[in-house]
């Protein structure tokens, strides 16, 4: 699908080098199709050592040539990023942005003419290939433009289309999902570790515990409810631990956690 085409990413931090080494790694493009950008440069010479092949150029040279262009800068340097390339980046091309809260708007109003803008929100799982990606399209990205993005993005995950209204949730649940979920991870195995495990031992039953419990909704597409039914025994050790965590107001405190970074990326966005 990807068969000539040149593939530009700006921003080889931490997200961009993520799907760079996805779309590599399931062979979606060759080396040599990649043209990467980054202001720091030792962040290129990583990038040169790990891949040889993949031309290295500065952000307009890059910007004009390629036919998918990928912005993976911070929200912060987006708009001047845009200001940069507003004379670089044309109708022909399609443009992705990872930039959270940053709209297809915004973008398309620092770009001369009509531009077809993909905005993305991935996750850090994409490192292992079990990321999720929500898409939405721009004024004036099509259909098939959402599918080809959703192309590169499987790569590393799923991939969900949504309507971009929604897009500061979907930060607010998965973008920033990993960080609330390490600090469970981190927590049950403290649990362990004062009940008595080894560390090593807590971590993996806790991990385990937590890949195993999303798999199990997944591949069953049962309601959560039950799945936390089929592993509560009346008067047993399950409920126990439920009563605590509803004391403890989990729930609550989850919620009002994606409220407050969806609430951050509105911010972002300069929404609120
Ligand atoms: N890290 C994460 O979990 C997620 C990040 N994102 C989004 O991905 C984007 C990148 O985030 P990270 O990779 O975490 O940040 P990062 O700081 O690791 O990477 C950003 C890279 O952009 C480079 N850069 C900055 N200004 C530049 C310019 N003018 N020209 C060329 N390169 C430039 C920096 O040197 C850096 O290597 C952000 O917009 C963020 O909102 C989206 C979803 C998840
Ligand atoms: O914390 C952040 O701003 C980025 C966006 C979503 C995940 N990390």
């Amino acid at each position: 699908m990807f068969e000539n085409q040149k593939i530009g990413l700006v921003g080889c931090g931490k997200m961009g080098t993520i799907l760079l080494s996805g779309m590599l790694r399931n062979r979606l493009v060759a080396e040599s199709q990649i043209r990467v950008a980054d202001v720091v440069k030792e962040r290129l010479e990583e990038i040169h050592e790990a891949y040889p092949d993949i031309v290295q150029e500065s952000n307009q040279p890059l910007a004009r040539s390629v036919d998918i262009l990928i912005l993976a800068v911070k929200p912060q340097n987006l708009p001047e990023l845009l200001n940069e390339l507003t004379e670089d980046i044309h109708s022909g091309q399609l443009i992705v942005s990872v930039a959270a809260g940053i709209s297809t708007r915004l973008i398309e109003k620092h770009l001369s003419g009509p531009v077809r803008v993909v905005r993305a929100m991935p996750n850090t799982p994409a490192l292992v290939g079990e990321g999720v990606t929500a898409l939405a399209a721009g004024a004036y990205a099509t259909q098939k433009d959402v599918e080809t993005v959703a192309r590169l993005f499987e790569a590393v995950g799923l991939t969900v289309k949504i309507n971009e209204n929604l897009m500061d949730a979907v930060t607010g649940l998965s973008g920033s999902g990993p960080g609330y979920v390490f600090v469970i991870l981190e927590a049950l195995a403290d649990a362990g570790v004062f009940l008595g495990l080894p560390r090593e031992t807590a971590l993996k039953l806790a991990a385990q515990t937590l890949l195993g419990s999303a798999k199990l909704y997944l591949r069953t597409g049962k309601h959560p409810g039950e799945l936390k039914d089929m592993v509560t025994s009346p008067g047993g050790t399950t409920i126990a631990g439920l009563k605590a965590l509803e004391e403890g107001r989990l729930r609550a405190t989850l919620m009002t956690a994606v409220e407050a970074a969806t609430r951050r990326s509105k911010v972002l966005a300069g929404d609120e």
